[in-house]
């Protein structure tokens, strides 16, 4: 229960910042603006200068193996598209490349890699998919992603590795608009269906990834209950991506992870 106080601190201050930045006319808390041009900057994104093009919302949902992120993913698209919203659904690993079938082999203990090795493959799983990415979001086509970066980092620094090492690979990939996290206690996941198929699923470990991800908890992370029921996460998650896929529709330039 220690990882869901910290989120509702985090998410309490993340609110209060973005009621201070809307006083003053802003509609994103990542974003201020100077003379005609707009610059951005948060602990997630590089400070940039920007045009004004249309495009779509990057989404991202993390959160603990089981925690609900795939049934979410898929309502969350249905929702989108029934607004007229073009969307796709994605999710990280990609397993359909080959590295994607390296990553697939491991987690399925099929095969055995160092620490790095795997690492590095989850990043280059998600380099090979950025400039699609890229090209959807500026086509207008919001993309719904389940798991990205964050789980890259929290998962191998939950292994032990330094987290500024595993960040390194990430930085210039797409930042997110908004980052979904589904909170659940680590014990809670572990009773979910289906828990134990690969290697990651051990209670112990997730405990370790759970610590981990409240490192990476930034301005653009909206952290839900996922114990509450499907349908109530479900509507919470709607309301949380509403006004980003606007502001995106409406120009907000994208911004690459991850300045620190
Ligand atoms: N809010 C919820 N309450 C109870 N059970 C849920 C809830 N959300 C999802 N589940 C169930 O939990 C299990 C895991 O859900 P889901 O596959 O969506 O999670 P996931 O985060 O994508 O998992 P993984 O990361 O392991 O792929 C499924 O059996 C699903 O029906
Ligand atoms: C993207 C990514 C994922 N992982 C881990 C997290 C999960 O345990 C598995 C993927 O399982 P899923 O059911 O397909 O979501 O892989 C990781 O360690 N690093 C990553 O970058």
């Amino acid at each position: 229960m220690i990882h869901a106080c910290y989120f509702t601190k985090a998410l309490n201050l993340r609110a209060l910042t973005a009621r201070r930045l809307l006083s003053f006319g802003l509609d994103h808390p990542n974003k201020c603006c100077v003379s005609s041009i707009r610059m951005e900057s948060s602990s997630n994104c590089n400070l940039r200068a920007s045009s004004s093009e249309s495009r779509g919302a990057l989404i991202v949902l993390e959160g603990l193996d089981r925690s609900g992120k795939t049934s979410q993913s898929s309502r969350l698209l249905s929702y989108l598209e029934g607004l007229g919203h073009s969307t796709e659904l994605w999710r990280f690993p990609d397993r359909s490349t080959s590295v994607g079938q390296m990553i697939s082999a491991y987690l399925s203990n099929k095969s055995h890699l160092d620490d790095r090795t795997i690492h590095l493959l989850f990043s280059a799983n998600r380099w090979e998919k950025r400039s699609l990415m890229e090209t959807q979001l500026k086509n207008g086509t919001t993309l719904v992603v389940d798991r990205y970066s964050y789980s890259g980092v929290a998962f191998s620094s939950a292994k032990g590795l330094d987290i500024e090492w595993c960040k390194a690979p990430e930085v210039g990939l797409l930042a997110p608009d908004i980052v979904l996290y589904l909170d659940i206690p680590p014990e809670k996941a572990a009773e979910r269906g289906g828990y134990g198929g690969e290697r990651y699923e051990q209670l112990e470990f997730q405990k370790k990834v759970a610590k981990c991800y409240q490192a990476l908890c930034d301005s653009s992370w909206k952290v839900i209950d996922a114990c509450q029921p499907i349908e109530d996460i479900e509507k919470q998650l709607q309301d949380a991506v509403l006004d980003h896929v606007m502001a995106c529709e409406r120009g907000r330039p994208l911004s690459y992870l991850w300045s620190r």
